[in-house]
């Protein structure tokens, strides 16, 4: 490509900094990801830590598998639908590690912007790939990065199936099914491991709440 068709895009600089946005907040900014199995209990435990949150006037925000892969991160099937099948092929993401990837790429960065703007932003994907989850630490400010393992077996998981899509993976129907048909790699060295497979939402969303006030996450500013 010759110099005079390369796409100039310069980085601009905001006059209203992170630490300004925190101390209007009262509280600092931090990505708390969460991460497991589909069932594990991601986005219920998520959501008890982001209601915990409010209660105490912080500012979060739940990003959650689910809800981003209707939006920003839309399957194939769902863009196709409303804007052709080529379309929902060319920007649409599915499930083999490439996308898996595109997906929490693009999740790591719209959480690295939503941490910058001072919100406690809670992020709740299978994210099953270690490479993945460790670029979306390395691109973000130190201690930024919660990783939150959230740890069921399998056979936990399987015996919940709120959504069927374990019976179906189990008879074929669903490719690339994460514990069945493709791989979960848990993190080594994770900030937080909760044991989902014993204690209720409610207790292991406790936990997480204590984990970031000691890590000073939940510190008031003024
Ligand atoms: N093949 C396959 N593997 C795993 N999960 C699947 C699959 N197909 C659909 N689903 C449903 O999509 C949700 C996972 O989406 P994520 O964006 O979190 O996945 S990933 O981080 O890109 O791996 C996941 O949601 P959760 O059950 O809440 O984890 C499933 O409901
Ligand atoms: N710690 C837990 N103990 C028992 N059941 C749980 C626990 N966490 C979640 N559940 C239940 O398991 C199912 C899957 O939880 P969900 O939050 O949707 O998981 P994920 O987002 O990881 O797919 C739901 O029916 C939820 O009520």
């Amino acid at each position: 490509m010759a110099d005079s068709e390369k796409p100039i895009v310069v980085w601009h600089e905001h006059s209203v900094s992170r630490a300004d946005r925190e101390t209007l907040n009262n509280h600092r900014g931090c990505v708390v990801w969460f991460t497991g199995l589909s069932g594990c209990g991601k986005s219920t435990i998520a959501n008890v830590v982001d209601q915990m949150l409010y209660e105490r006037g912080v500012h979060s925000y739940l990003l959650d598998g689910d809800n981003v892969r209707h939006g920003l991160n839309a399957t194939p099937e769902i863009l196709g639908a409303r804007f052709g099948e080529e379309f929902g092929k060319r920007f649409g993401l599915g499930f083999s590690q490439q996308d898996r990837e595109e997906n929490i790429r693009r999740v790591g960065a719209v959480a690295g912007l939503m941490s910058d703007a001072g919100l406690v932003t809670l992020t709740a994907f299978v994210s099953p790939y270690r490479a993945d989850r460790d670029a979306v630490r390395a691109g973000l400010p130190e201690g930024d990065f919660v990783e939150v393992f959230v740890d069921a077996s399998l056979e936990t998981c399987e015996s919940r199936d709120p959504k069927g899509l374990y019976k179906k993976a189990r008879a074929g129907e669903i490719g690339n099914f994460t514990g069945i048909s493709s791989p979960y790699e848990a993190p080594e060295n994770a900030e937080l491991v909760l044991d989902s497979n014993r204690l209720t939402p409610a207790e292991l969303a406790e936990q997480v709440i204590e984990f970031l006030e000691k890590a000073g996450k939940l510190k008031e500013m003024k």
